[in-house]
């Protein structure tokens, strides 16, 4: 099994509304990978499915063969588009937290990403900045020792200068072994640290590509690129 992420034919239906059509793409380890797409293209849906969060209409998905369920989970570290903190934390409170739900959480690198990140445990979450609050986010998951990092818009509605820190904690952190997928529209930003880009467009893959490969090929940059195929959207 060479094959880290698997997804086979899955859709995704909202009522009449079909988020995921057919989609199919494999990631390999050690890779990290951005998934982009406009707003509204099935990003989120996606992840949500392959954390185990959503049940696809139809399909098939597993990380490391092992099907989407429990113990899938354990594979899977999962950043969402909202924060997984409750307002009366403090940044301490949130790691204990996450500690006790999940028993691969290794307290060592989230007390290092806390250093990296200027974050103190006594600091309120309800006092936290956007751009504070997506670094604890971060941490949170990346503190995890799982196979397959998933981060949804780490550095969406964050300053230039926050972004940056942000990107370079990934780098930072990232354990290479692992592999991660990254959804952004914030593509000119971020383009710098993926091997990988798939575009999604209206719940289906339009382009999954190596990027320096893209980038030769076509002469441009990622950010133009999808500025091409997203320009109606
Ligand atoms: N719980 C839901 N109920 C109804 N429709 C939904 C639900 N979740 C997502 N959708 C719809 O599915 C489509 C895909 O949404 P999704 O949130 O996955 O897109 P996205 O690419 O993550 O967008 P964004 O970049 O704005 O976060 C959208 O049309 C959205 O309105």
């Amino acid at each position: 099994m060479d094959e880290l992420l698997e997804v086979q034919g899955v859709t995704k239906k909202f009522g009449s509304k079909q988020a995921l059509g057919n989609v199919s793409f494999t990631l390999g380890a050690g890779r990290i990978t951005g998934l982009l797409g406009s707003n509204g293209s099935g990003k989120s849906t996606l992840m949500k499915l392959i954390a185990g969060l959503a049940q696809p209409g139809s399909g098939r998905i597993s990380v490391l063969g092992v099907p989407i369920g429990v113990e899938s989970r354990k594979l899977v570290s999962f950043m969402p588009d909202v924060p997984v903190t409750e307002s009366w934390m403090n940044v301490g409170d949130a790691l204990k937290f996450q500690r006790d739900f999940y028993p691969d959480f290794d307290q060592a690198k989230a007390q290092r990403m806390l250093d990296f990140m200027n974050l103190r445990v006594q600091d309120k979450v309800r006092t936290l900045s956007k751009g504070m609050n997506e670094r604890l986010q971060l941490t949170l998951a990346l503190s995890r020792r799982a196979r397959l990092y998933m981060l949804d818009e780490p550095i969406g509605g964050v300053d230039p200068v926050a972004r940056t820190k942000i990107l370079n904690a990934l780098m930072e952190f990232y354990e290479e072994d692992s592999s991660i997928l990254i959804s952004t529209h914030l593509v000119n930003d971020i383009e710098r640290i993926f091997d990988e880009v798939i575009f999604l467009k209206n719940g289906e893959i339009v382009l999954q590509r190596e990027v320096e490969e893209l980038r030769l090929e076509r002469g441009k940059s990622i950010d133009e690129l999808f500025r091409e195929v997203f320009a109606e959207c």
